[in-house]
């Protein structure tokens, strides 16, 4: 009894944004729920207001020309095939790597209505009332951060400007008890629908990986897939952006790149937000709903990897006054185990190693240091000429 009621009361402190006292110092590690705010404050408190150069300014409209890849077409070669697989989707999927590090994808062959159910068991789970999500918080006894769970990214400093958002961030696999123990069991179609999504878009990624091997020249079709290796890790995080009073003040998530290999990114239905940046403009991405396609977008291990030829590019989202969004990003990782290095086939005196190796593990550590402070882990690993 006396534990919940301490439980209770951490909680609460939590779910208000209160001063920073000086007889709890971790205080300012664990912020309000953003979901919280957005209910109750007319103006987002000064932890989540960006410093004015950093602000959200209107972005670019989306070139017409914005990169839409036919992954069906793009895994069965015809016969007018140029040699890089799949003809003409190719040579697009070329361009979008060359471009915008950022494509959709299309006849992917997951179907609408598990993609459909999918969203609106996860906007279901953030709706629930706060006590029902507690049970997957991602702070143990109330305080201890873990990455796995539902409520904010990790806090490291008390200057760290935080981002409107709240988040579920699961390991999906390797699918194991252990993990398994970690995922929602409310709404119920929520873990049936994450686990047939998850296992349909292991194929999307495998298409994927091959056919930037292709386009990359290396002899061999499965070398992204193989340096995954057998323990590699799928993350999905949840994204839940709520309406702000101010979206002009606050970033949903600030610029970043992903660490991934690559990302598979899934909208909700009309949810618009995301922008991506290239030659430092910010262009929106236009939202995919109709259309049911997957958005992609290259990791930095795949830049390392790659040795450069493929650029993981830096993106963000930002928020509306009116309009909740919802997305869920699939982070395919190599196995913590192994070590990412440019390919010995993408080196030779022409293109030299760009890129230090280094182990997974520690380019996930660096990772996410590097997201709180919104800059690119990858550039610290670049070897200059
Ligand atoms: O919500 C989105 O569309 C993007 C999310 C994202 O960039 C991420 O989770 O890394
Ligand atoms: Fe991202």
């Amino acid at each position: 009894m006396e534990l919940s009621i301490c439980r209770r009361i951490k909680w609460r402190a939590r779910t208000s944004e209160l001063p920073i006292m000086a007889a709890d110092e971790q205080q300012w590690q664990v912020p309000a729920l953003v979901q919280e705010l957005s209910a109750t404050v007319q103006e987002p408190p000064g932890r989540y207001v960006q410093p004015e150069q950093h602000r959200p300014a209107a972005a670019a409209a989306p070139p017409a020309s914005f990169p839409i890849v036919d992954l069906g077409r793009l895994s069965s070669p015809s016969p007018d095939d140029d040699g890089g697989g799949g003809g003409d989707e190719a040579a697009k999927l070329r361009r979008a790597l060359d471009s915008w590090g950022l494509f959709q994808v299309t006849n992917h062959g997951i179907e609408a209505s598990l993609m459909d159910e999918l969203m609106s068991a996860s906007k279901e789970f953030f709706r629930q009332p706060l006590q029902v999500k507690r049970e997957f918080s991602n702070l143990n006894d109330g305080e201890q951060f873990r990455a796995e769970g539902y409520g904010n990214d990790k806090v490291r400093s008390k200057d760290q400007i935080l981002d409107w958002s709240d988040r579920i961030y699961l390991k999906v696999e390797p699918e194991d008890e252990r993990n398994l123990a970690l995922w929602p069991k409310h709404p119920s179609s929520f873990r049936d629908a994450l686990h047939e999504f998850t296992v349909r878009c292991r194929r999307v990624k495998r298409d994927v990986l091959r056919a930037m091997a292709r386009i990359a020249g290396l002899d061999d079709d499965e070398h992204f897939i193989d340096q995954l290796g057998g323990r590699a890790t799928v993350h999905a995080r949840f994204n839940c952006y709520p309406p702000c009073p101010r979206p002009d003040l606050v970033m949903g998530i600030k610029p970043h790149s992903d660490g991934t290999v690559i990302t598979v990114l899934l909208v909700a239905r009309g949810a618009d937000g995301l922008q991506v940046l290239r030659d430092g403009v910010w262009y929106s991405v236009p939202s995919s709903s109709s259309t049911h396609a997957l958005l992609i977008n290259v990791g930095e291990s795949m830049e390392v990897m790659s040795n450069g030829m493929f650029r993981s590019p830096v993106h963000r989202v930002v928020t509306s006054a009116e309009n909740e969004r919802i997305s869920l990003a699939m982070f395919y990782a190599v196995d913590p185990e192994r070590v990412i290095e440019p390919a010995a086939g993408l080196v030779d005196e022409k293109r030299p190693t760009l890129y230090k190796k280094m182990k997974a593990r520690d380019f996930l550590v660096g990772l996410s240091k590097h997201f709180s402070r919104g800059t690119r882990f990858v550039d610290t690993l670049k070897i200059s000429p």
